[in-house]
């Protein structure tokens, strides 16, 4: 028996299978990807099991979601040593006001879902897509909706609050948080290892979409995302926190919603600062100025953000990256670490420069004052932890 954790995001479909052991949801045995959704695309499956990879090139489908999940089930159900699905747990990155933790999906709630598309429009309608195709492709097997924002379900009302007429803060405008699965995994490892993550603790999930949360006794107590995903840090094309007296001017200028939308989404962070791309490992290759300028706002703005939520905690005892940036770039956490060492951060170069792999590391100095940490992040097995708690 296992759950299948599927996260459907903008580009790409990630899906990963936890077996089931004594009640008990272990690491994935299979992890796999599907690229080329968008409609009239040519799928494309990719996956590892048991340490072989394996890549299927489908055939142009008017409706390739269909296509590829044919084709996966197919892949579960051809191959005995592959679990047997039990269960799908799917990330959603909105929950809204209503869902402050991982529910069973029904109709009426797919429909709640529904609305709150225009909260994450990079986000949700791909996430809900994803989980109508997989309830066409696997109608037998119960689905789980596990949310980015439950974990932020904690922040107190000074925080979530912002300073708008209270009619619409009761509308529901208000900061929700991302990146929940993430942090709810790296607080449980942080938790299980160290006595001091029961302190106040920093996290950070930088990945195309980046995000800190600061927690307190394991609970997210304020975090750099807000309303939407695209508050906070400097992000792969997101503007991150930005004046919006800007979005005003713009909008004198003759700037429309979809407009916007999209210079605020895919046209900005990395990839709009550098004009040359939204990815880390592409910048640190390239030597111009331009790529070294975007890499240093992206730093800069990780210390800005920190700063302010290292002030509402009070000080600082763990500190934690995570996400493609976090879990790799070297240059990145030794920059963080230096700029923070005011507050007593000592990063260990030897073990800085190790922990580039899938390994969980502790990689501050022994003088250090805060411990610092690197968490490959596991959203997938917190997914599938949610989806097997719930069935
Ligand atoms: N070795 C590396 N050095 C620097 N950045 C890296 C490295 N490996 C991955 N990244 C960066 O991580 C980012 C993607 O993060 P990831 O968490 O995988 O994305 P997503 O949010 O899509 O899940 C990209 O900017 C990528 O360049
Ligand atoms: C919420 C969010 O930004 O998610 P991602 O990092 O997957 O884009
Ligand atoms: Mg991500």
């Amino acid at each position: 028996m296992a759950i299948l954790s599927v996260n459907a995001g903008s580009s790409t479909l990630k899906f990963s299978i936890h077996p089931l052991y004594d009640g008990h949801v272990q690491r994935s045995v299979l992890t796999g990807s599907i690229q080329g959704l968008e409609p009239g695309g040519a799928p494309v499956l990719d996956w590892t099991f048991q340490g072989r990879a394996q890549h299927r090139q489908l055939e142009r489908a008017a409706d390739p979601f269909d296509q590829a999940l044919r084709s996966l089930g197919d892949l579960l159900q051809g191959d005995p040593a592959v679990p047997t699905i039990k269960a799908i747990a799917h990330r959603v990155v909105h929950g809204g006001r209503k869902f402050s933790a991982s529910v069973r999906i029904t109709a009426p709630i797919l429909n709640e879902l529904t609305d709150l598309i225009s909260l994450a429009p990079l986000h949700q309608p791909q996430n809900l897509q994803g989980i109508r195709a997989f309830q066409k492709a696997f109608p037998s097997l119960p689905q789980v909706a596990c949310f980015d924002t439950a974990f932020h379900a904690t922040l107190p009302e000074v925080d979530y609050t912002y300073a708008l007429p209270q009619a619409l803060t009761e509308q529901g405008v208000r900061r929700y948080g991302f990146h929940g699965l993430s942090y709810q995994y790296v607080m449980s490892v942080l938790l299980e290892r160290s006595e001091q993550a029961k302190g106040r603790v920093l996290m950070a999930h930088l990945g195309n979409g980046a995000s800190l949360c600061a927690a307190r006794g394991g609970r997210s107590c304020s975090t750099s995302m807000g309303f939407s995903a695209l508050d906070g840090l400097m992000m792969g094309t997101r503007t991150g926190s930005i004046d919006p007296g800007v979005l005003l001017y713009l909008m004198e200028q003759g700037w429309d919603h979809d407009r916007l939308e999209t210079l605020l989404y895919k046209q900005s962070g990395l990839l709009g600062v550098s004009g040359i791309s939204a990815d880390m490992r592409r910048l640190r290759a390239d030597s111009s100025a331009a790529a070294l300028a975007a890499i240093e706002l992206f730093t800069y703005r990780a210390v800005r953000e920190s700063g302010a939520l290292i002030a509402c905690l009070g000080g600082l005892d763990v500190l934690a990256f995570s996400g493609g940036i976090g879990e790799h770039d070297i240059e990145l956490r030794a920059q963080l670490g230096q700029r923070l060492a005011w507050l007593g951060v000592v990063i260990d170069p030897l073990l800085n420069q190790q922990a580039v792999g899938n390994e969980i590391m502790a990689i501050h100095a022994p003088q250090s004052r805060v411990q610092v940490w690197v968490v490959p992040t596991d959203e997938g097995l917190v997914a599938a932890r949610e989806a097997a708690r719930l069935i």
